[in-house]
């Protein structure tokens, strides 16, 4: 897992300072000058404060004898880190729950970055990814300096690393931010994930603009029930956000909205589209907005679900003062995501898709958009044929249901393993098959496959021309998680490897060509 960097020269704040940022009144136990902060003890530079919080599996004060050994001069922890911090001989600011301050602290001690930066910060359950490349587009086009903090990266002007959470932590995300202003970004786009929402990483930020695209079936193995899940989602509207921008599609989005919400839909609301025209894989529609604003958009990406996540990118930079005709134009210029709906670049007479969708309404919204029953009337293609599974040690309310959502969508339904973790593959595989079989309204025909390379093997060797195969659920991932273990597998190289072996130049046969896809950055 990659570290998030950390900002240079950072002034050494006294930790009484921080001890009085807190709303219990908290004397530190000695004096010490702070020039970082981290949560991980295997992180720690000289001269951090070290927080020490209380995990689901342990305590983070296990390991302060570590920390202080590292460099680390002082303690952020609870009452029960509090001896072991006396006992290593540092001083502790010692509060009942140690993780809501901790961005609040973080942030002071790299300068308050969101004080001089534009920060949209974009939740729900799907879209979040889509959405924030769409609006980090807009706002280069508009001529800003960019961050970008999210699922599949971390970029800071001209730093790109991988990221190890959708969110960072609040230690790292202020550190990140603080890194963005040394490299002159003006404005970050991120993602808020639920986890983030209820671990308080998203503490101290002070946010420009707070987009809600949706609300579906996910992470319940975290969340008690929905409305725990939607209350954690709802933490992003509580005052923190200057502008809140919300999908009234959407039942959870329109109990959001209170005097000054801006709203979206595809239909109604301060923004809305109209004129919808396929453009093949790309749509091109009039975007409707406050104060008579109608301006020529588009977006490069097919599906419903991605005219309303390019109206939430759009009226998100209007937001933060960009010209409405830039941001439209800004949007439609954004060549995709990373494995979401990204074509394998193999030119050949059946299209290969990959996409990131392992949540139920997504299976259904990227399939209802390959199969052309999203609304648009068929197009001429042939089937859809999908190879789905499921994560291991997550949530596995949601399995049959996609099982479910990809009979219902698809042709043929290939029913494989995503990344099975500790999980036996077979079991999660059962799973997703019973929810196939009892779809109702599914008429796919279903094949169970064992082993995800084995499974595109199979859908390359079932397609004929003019088919569309659809690798669901592993997206821009790189790597499988088996056991405990990654071992290297990219949906995107096995899928453009099998098509070749199967339709490439050198193999006979070869049909009409589908036209090779933009794709997107990986
Ligand atoms: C469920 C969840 O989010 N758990 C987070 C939580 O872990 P935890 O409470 O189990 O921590 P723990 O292992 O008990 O350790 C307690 C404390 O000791 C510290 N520690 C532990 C061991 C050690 O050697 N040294 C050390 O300092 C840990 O950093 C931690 O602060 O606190 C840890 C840091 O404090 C996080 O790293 C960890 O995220 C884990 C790795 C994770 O996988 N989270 C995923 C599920 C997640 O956050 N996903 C969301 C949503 C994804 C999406 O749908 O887009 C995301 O934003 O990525
Ligand atoms: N607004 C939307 N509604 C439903 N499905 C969507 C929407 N936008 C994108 N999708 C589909 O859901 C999948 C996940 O989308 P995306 O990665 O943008 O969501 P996310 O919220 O970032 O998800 P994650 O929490 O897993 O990172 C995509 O691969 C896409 O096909
Ligand atoms: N951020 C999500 C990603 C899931 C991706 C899917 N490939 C899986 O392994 O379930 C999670 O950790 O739940
Ligand atoms: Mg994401």
């Amino acid at each position: 897992m990659p570290g998030y960097p950390r900002p240079r020269n950072v002034p050494a704040t006294p930790l009484d300072q921080l001890g009085a940022l807190l709303s219990e009144p908290v004397e530190p136990s000695a004096t010490a000058a702070v020039t970082g902060i981290t949560h991980a003890s295997d992180e720690v530079r000289p001269g951090d404060l070290y927080a020490a919080l209380p995990g689901a599996r342990r305590h983070g004060a296990e390991f302060i004898a570590d920390a202080k050994a590292a460099g680390a001069v002082a303690v952020l922890t609870d009452a029960g880190g509090a001896d072991r911090a006396a006992v290593a001989g540092l001083p502790a600011l010692v509060v009942a729950d140690p993780r809501a301050v901790l961005g609040v602290v973080a942030s002071r001690i790299y300068g308050d970055p969101t004080n001089r930066l534009a920060v949209i910060g974009i939740t729900g359950t799907a879209g979040k990814t889509s959405t924030a490349y769409l609006i980090e587009s807009g706002l280069r086009v508009a001529g800003r300096t960019t961050g970008l903090i999210g699922t599949v990266e971390t970029r800071l002007g001209d730093l790109t690393i991988d990221s190890a959470r959708t969110t960072p932590e609040a230690t790292d995300l202020h550190a990140c931010l603080a890194v963005a202003l040394e490299r002159g970004v003006d404005a970050v786009v991120m993602e808020v994930s639920s986890h983030a929402l209820t671990l308080g990483r998203v503490g101290g930020v002070r946010f420009a603009v707070g987009g809600f695209t949706n609300l579906g079936l996910d992470h319940l193995d975290f969340h008690a029930d929905v409305e725990d899940y939607f209350a954690a989602k709802a933490r992003l509207f509580d005052g923190r956000c200057a502008v809140e921008i919300v999908n009234i599609d959407d039942e959870y989005g329109r109990r959001l909205v209170r005097p000054g919400t801006v709203t979206y839909s595809l239909s109604q609301g301060d923004w809305y589209p109209s004129e919808i025209t396929d453009l093949g894989f790309a749509q091109r529609f009039v975007a409707h907005g406050p104060d008579e604003i109608a301006v020529e958009a588009g977006v490069a990406l097919p599906g419903r679900h991605s005219v309303a996540n390019a109206l939430l990118a759009i009226s998100s930079l209007v937001a933060v003062g960009v010209d409405p005709e830039v941001a439209a134009a800004g949007v439609a210029a954004c060549q995709g995501t990373p494995g979401r709906m990204e074509r394998v670049q193999v030119p050949g007479p059946v299209l290969g898709i990959v996409d990131y969708a392992h949540k139920p309404d997504s299976v259904a919204q990227v399939l209802a958009a390959l199969n052309g029953r999203d609304g648009r009337g068929g197009d001429g293609r042939g089937r859809v044929i999908c190879v789905i599974g499921a994560g291991g040690d997550r949530d596995r309310s949601k399995r049959p249901l996609m099982g479910a959502a990809a009979a219902r969508g698809a042709d043929v339904v290939i029913v494989t393993d995503d990344n099975p973790r500790t999980e036996d593959p077979a079991m999660i595989r059962a799973e997703v098959l019973a929810g196939a079989c009892d779809a109702t309204g599914g008429s796919a025909a279903l094949i169970e496959v064992a082993g995800r390379r084995a499974a595109i093997a199979e859908a390359v060797g079932l397609a004929a021309p003019g088919d569309v195969i659809a690798l669901l659920g592993k997206g821009h991932e790189r790597g499988q998680e088996v056991g405990g273990e990654v071992y290297p597998f990219d949906d995107r190289d096995e899928l453009a490897k099998a098509l070749a072996v199967r339709f490439g130049p050198t193999a006979a046969g070869t049909a009409d060509q589908v036209p090779a896809g933009t794709g997107g950055p990986r």
